[in-house]
């Protein structure tokens, strides 16, 4: 048996971290509505990646508050997955010793998202769906036919679809995507913009690839040295003179 429950929105408010005496993030709020591509952009060090851990829990905040779907929420990371909350890493970071296969399993939960099975454990029902899930993943990311071969031996680009097919087996309510065109070619981040924006999922996207971030976020906040300067459309972020000051005159 299952209950559904809607996609939630995911909402930061003034979020302060610090590492010692560097602030990493001073004051950010954010609202990631339900079904929106969200980005954040910001040069090296203005604490994007930090951001991310905020809401994986792998970072707590000094000061702030983070709400998931009206409720206050305190991330845990080894809760994300059953929330429906999946996230890439920069670079790849598969097990080697695992195939294609099983890396991609890790992130399958074995039901849909929005519906949590009743019990617990892990019946024979659910460990299909969970192969079931992956091989659709890796299907839809065109790295089916590597499915039981080793990361290892593989280029980079395939690695990198592996690494997004790993989140898309969650079913994921809320994918984080921290820098997944870092090393691609322009087909590959071409291809990449399609998946992202067909994903049919709140997609929260750190880049630096700003034709990418441009061509499909609904909003962007950039952040500059932790502190956010701005908050708005593609348009408005490009047309802002603080952001091109800070960041866009020197961006890939
Ligand atoms: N665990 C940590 N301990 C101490 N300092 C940290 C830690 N994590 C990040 N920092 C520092 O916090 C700041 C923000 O880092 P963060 O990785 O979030 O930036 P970023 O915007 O993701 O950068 P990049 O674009 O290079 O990935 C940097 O000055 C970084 O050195």
């Amino acid at each position: 048996m299952s209950t559904k429950t809607p996609v939630p929105e995911l909402v930061l408010d003034q979020i302060t971290v610090r590492f010692g005496g560097l602030v990493a993030l001073d004051d950010v709020s954010l609202r990631v509505p339900a079904g929106r591509i969200v980005g954040v952009i910001g040069p090296n060090g203005a604490g994007k990646t930090t951001l991310f851990n905020v809401i994986c829990g792998f970072v707590t905040p000094s000061a702030g508050q983070i709400s998931l779907g009206g409720r206050s929420w305190k991330p845990r990371p080894h809760r994300l997955n059953r929330l429906g909350i999946a996230r890439t890493l920069q670079g790849v970071g598969q097990f080697g010793g695992l195939t294609v296969l099983e890396n991609v399993l890790v992130g399958a939960r074995g039901f849909r998202s929005g519906e949590e099975p009743a019990g617990r454990g892990w019946p024979a029902g659910r460990a299909r769906q969970s192969e079931q899930d992956a091989l659709a993943a890796l299907e839809r990311c065109g790295v089916a036919e590597y499915a039981h071969a080793y990361p290892g031996t593989l280029p980079y680009a395939v690695r990198k679809r592996i690494e997004l097919a790993r989140a898309l087996a969650a079913r994921p309510r809320i994918l984080m995507l921290d820098e997944p065109a870092g090393g691609l070619d322009t087909d590959e981040i071409h291809w990449l913009a399609g998946l992202i924006k067909t994903a049919g999922t709140t997609v929260l996207l750190v880049e630096h690839h700003m034709d990418l971030v441009m061509s499909v976020c609904d909003e962007i906040l950039v952040l500059d040295f932790g502190k956010p300067i701005a908050l708005g459309t593609p348009a408005g972020i490009r047309a802002n003179e603080k952001v091109t000051e800070a960041y866009l005159g020197t961006a890939a």
